[in-house]
């Protein structure tokens, strides 16, 4: 916690400053209480003493109020920066985490588990140091007046304490999976709102509600556990509390008997231990409302502690140091885009052993494993020359998309090498090497906003008239014209008030705006009705005039005037070549073309 609370140094030092003024007030009190008392006695006017002591306890007011404002404020800065903390993180992250890692989850631990870290301070804190203060004062008052009484008192408090840290580590244990069932629901949330169509269509809206409701169960029986473990705290603090008392009284009776002590100090020392005490009950309280917060903090600091996207790039590339920068110019004659005996796996996420619900009912069973590699491209090597227009087609599942997801550096491959104008792309920096790229998805994402916000994502300073241009160039003149907004024009959630032809092609426009000199499009296999297949055609032609372009086609007749097209089956290049050579040397292409009767 130490790194978010010392952000805050200065305040928190004016809190507890604060704090001590606020004890102090409190412990005048009594004192300006018994001068009334003896004023009164005597039989003398009053005068100013009770101003004083309305003075005294407006004051320790005003203080508590402004303390309890400064603590709060300053929880909310903890959150706010855990919050900045982990959306830089997570949105750096390298992309394979995302594969693994489930959305809703993502989201709950920016917005659920950073708001447990404000207790800390507002429940935590707040008495700690006034409390403190008060703590040790009474503390040496009673070591004065009996050492005796005092050591039974303290092996009293001390069993307590004992009691309470141990049970804390279970409260932050429980608040750690506490939070994780919350990271579960929230994932099953979002699952199930995402394709909350698909879930309608097929009559599973009850069964959706139900699996979410098991999850909710979930977060609520682990919620239960931690009150069961926080409510053996506060009988323990109770339990002391009365037992010192106990103690107190009857070793404390039997010494005034004995005539060790005086009748009025052991009322004085009894005052005393109550005023020792009641902080002793509060820090407990604080104990438990640190622990959920600590809880929580572990799924922080699980994301914060994951490495950069880029973090490995040195050691992966001592070159990128000397080169300094790369750019198509650096090896004039060498391919814009070339694979190199390239083998890549997936890391994929089998179970997750560390979750009891995964556990194996079967002890015999080996341990299952958290990752299995699956190999999808087996030694592709291809060039891809400058300004050309180069096609992969192949089956689906054959590694096409991985291979842009590589060109991207969306990951790297196992074996082998990509090259960009014949530079190992690990020795390119990544902002420079993705600036060179332009890179149109598969289902094409369109981010809610407006034409205007998806348009500029890359290039943010482009103008109107430019935005305008590269949309007629990609025939998405009439979306524009059709809404009075024009540019402003709201695209929905996901780009929803598009059809699925439009959102390919405002991803195209998207790419095409940045102007970069190699353009990846990975075409959309749906929206390829007759009139979207020649726009689509259309806006490809529009494109590739004067950069290198490599295109995904599950439609031959797209690529049919390509430069060239690549085969790809199961991982590996099977052919290469003009639609003509292919049609006649490889008999997976000439069964494609066959079947979309080119042939
Ligand atoms: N992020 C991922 N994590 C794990 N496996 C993946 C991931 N993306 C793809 N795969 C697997 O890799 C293989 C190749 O997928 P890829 O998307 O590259 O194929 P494709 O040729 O583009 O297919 P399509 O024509 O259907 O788009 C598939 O078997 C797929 O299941």
């Amino acid at each position: 916690m130490l790194p978010f609370l010392f952000e805050h140094r200065p305040v928190l030092i004016w809190v507890a400053v604060l704090s001590v003024i606020g004890a102090l007030t409190s412990l005048a009190q009594p004192l300006l209480v018994a001068q009334v008392i003896d004023i009164v006695e005597a039989g003398e006017t009053l005068g100013w003493i009770v101003w004083g002591l309305v003075a005294l306890v407006v004051v320790s007011g005003i203080i508590t109020g402004y303390q309890h404002y400064l603590l709060q404020r300053t929880g909310e800065g903890v959150v706010l920066s855990s919050r900045k903390r982990l959306i830089g993180k997570l949105l750096r992250l390298p992309i394979a985490e995302f594969d693994t890692r489930r959305t809703g989850d993502l989201v709950s631990r920016v917005g659920s588990d950073t708001t447990m870290l404000r207790a800390v301070l507002t429940q935590g804190l707040v008495e700690a140091v006034g409390g403190a203060v008060t703590f040790v004062g009474a503390l040496i008052a009673m070591l004065i007046i009996d050492p005796v009484l005092l050591g039974l008192t303290v092996l009293v408090v001390v069993i307590a304490v004992t009691t309470v840290t141990l049970l804390s580590r279970r409260v932050r244990e429980a608040s750690h999976a506490a939070q994780e069932k919350v990271g579960d629901v929230a994932a099953s949330v979002e699952r199930a709102i995402s394709a909350v169509r698909t879930i309608r269509a097929s009559g599973a809206t009850e069964r959706e509600v139900r699996d979410v409701e098991v999850e909710a169960e979930g977060a609520w029986t682990m919620g239960v556990k931690v009150a069961k473990i926080s409510a053996l705290i506060v009988p323990v603090a109770g339990i002391a509390m009365q037992v010192s008392f106990l103690v107190v009284l009857g070793v404390g009776g039997f010494r005034v008997a004995s005539g060790a002590i005086t009748v009025s100090n052991l009322v004085a020392f009894i005052l005393f231990l109550f005023m020792m005490i009641l902080p002793l009950g509060q820090a407990f309280g604080a104990i438990t409302s640190v622990n959920l917060a600590l809880g929580a903090l572990g799924r922080i600091q699980e994301i914060l502690d994951l490495p950069d996207e880029d973090a490995h790039d040195r050691e992966l590339a001592p070159l990128a140091l000397m080169v300094g920068h790369a750019n198509e110019g650096v090896l004039p004659d060498a391919p814009a885009i070339e694979f190199d005996g390239v083998h890549f796996a997936y890391a994929v996420t089998r179970q997750d052993p560390a979750d009891p619900a995964n556990e194996s009912p079967d002890e015999h069973l080996p341990e299952p494993s958290v990752t299995d590699r699956q190999p999808v491209l087996r030694g592709v090597s291809f060039q891809v020359p400058r300004g050309q227009r180069i096609a992969l087609v192949g089956p689906s599942g054959a590694g096409k998309s991985t291979m842009l997801a590589l060109i991207e550096r969306f990951y790297d491959p196992s074996v082998g090498v990509v090259r960009m104008g014949g530079l190992d792309l690990r020795s390119i920096d990544r902002a420079q090497l993705r600036a060179q790229i332009g890179y149109v998805e598969q289902d094409a994402p369109v981010l809610a906003g407006s034409l205007r916000d998806n348009l500029k994502l890359g290039t943010p300073d482009a103008t109107d008239a430019e935005c305008e241009h590269v949309l007629r160039a990609v025939n998405l003149g009439s979306v524009l014209d059709r809404d009075p907004a024009g540019l402003d024009a709201a695209v929905g959630e996901d780009g929803i008030m598009l059809s699925g032809g439009e959102r390919q092609r405002l991803a195209i426009a998207r790419a095409l705006l940045a102007a970069p000199p190699i353009l990846l499009l990975d075409e959309s296999t749906s929206s390829l009705d007759g009139v979207n297949e020649r726009m689509m055609r259309e806006a490809i032609d529009a494109v590739a005039a004067g950069r290198t372009l490599i295109v995904i086609a599950h439609r031959l007749s797209t690529v049919i005037d390509s430069d060239r097209i690549v085969v790809v089956d199961e991982g590996r290049v099977i052919g290469e070549g003009t639609h003509a050579e292919l049609v006649a040397a490889v008999p997976l292409y000439r069964e494609l073309a066959a079947h979309q009767l080119l042939v």
